[in-house]
């Protein structure tokens, strides 16, 4: 178990551009410098293999909290792979993941990606969601002990959505993988089953729920990671 220290704070200077100094006036805001806390002191556990699920509104500081913990992880010597850093190339599916066919199938259809018509196309012929998808089976293949993921699911149908979030952490704890992902959606939590669950609040408001569950097994199918 490592203890992660987070802060974050912004300075919250404007351009005082005309526009600006109009809108200040004609709502009546203080344009004079100022921080504001995003994360004081925020206190994160985590073990290896845990499934963390950061939510909140729009703009509370979920992807914020992902970076500063993503840093905080590879400065304590973690090989941490960030799905917006996986690259994709302009060639077939089937091609980009796995040593033979079968095996980039198998991977494919972990990140949901199962029908044979698509996995003989290229990324530029995706769907965002298909292209997410793509990712999050690149990000499986990687030899990272964290895969984090910002914006999870966000472009996929919800039923879509709650199939991959199942596949992921079941494979994750499989692989004995640390999973992290942030969105603004809060209807995976019984998909992920997650081992901590961080909701943001606005300013540096945070609710950390962490499940009692055995570090060793998955709390949604009970089976021992490796
Ligand atoms: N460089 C910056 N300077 C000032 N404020 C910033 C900066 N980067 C982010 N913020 C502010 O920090 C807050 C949190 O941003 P963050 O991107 O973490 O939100 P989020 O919860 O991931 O939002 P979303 O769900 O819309 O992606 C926002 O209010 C944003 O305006």
């Amino acid at each position: 178990m490592t203890k992660y220290v987070i802060n974050k704070a912004f300075s919250s200077s404007v351009q005082r551009t005309d526009r600006v100094l109009e809108v200040g006036e004609a709502f009546g805001i203080g344009l004079s410098d100022r921080q504001f806390v995003i994360y004081d002191n925020l206190e994160i556990e985590v073990r290896p293999g845990d499934v963390v699920y950061i939510t909140g509104q729009s703009g509370s500081g979920k992807s914020l909290l992902l970076r500063e913990l993503q840093a905080a992880m590879k400065a304590d010597g973690l090989n941490v792979r960030n799905i917006d850093e996986v690259e994709l190339k302009e060639e077939p599916l089937v091609d980009q993941v796995g040593t033979n066919m079968t095996e980039a199938l198998q991977t494919l259809s972990k990140a949901g990606i199962n029908d044979a018509y698509l996995v003989i196309r290229t990324p530029s012929e995706l769907s965002d969601g298909q292209r997410y998808r793509l990712r999050l089976a690149k990000l499986i293949e990687s030899n990272a002990e964290v895969w984090v993921a910002d914006e999870f699911g966000a472009v996929l149908d919800r039923v879509t959505a709650k199939v991959v979030a199942f596949n992921m952490q079941k494979l994750a704890r499989q692989l004995g993988k640390t999973l992290i992902v942030a969105t603004t959606h809060t209807d995976l939590d019984e998909e992920l089953g997650p081992n901590l669950v961080i909701t943001k609040r606005f300013h540096d408001r945070v609710d950390i729920r962490a499940s009692e569950s055995d570090a060793g097994l998955c709390p949604i199918c009970g089976e021992e990671k490796q």
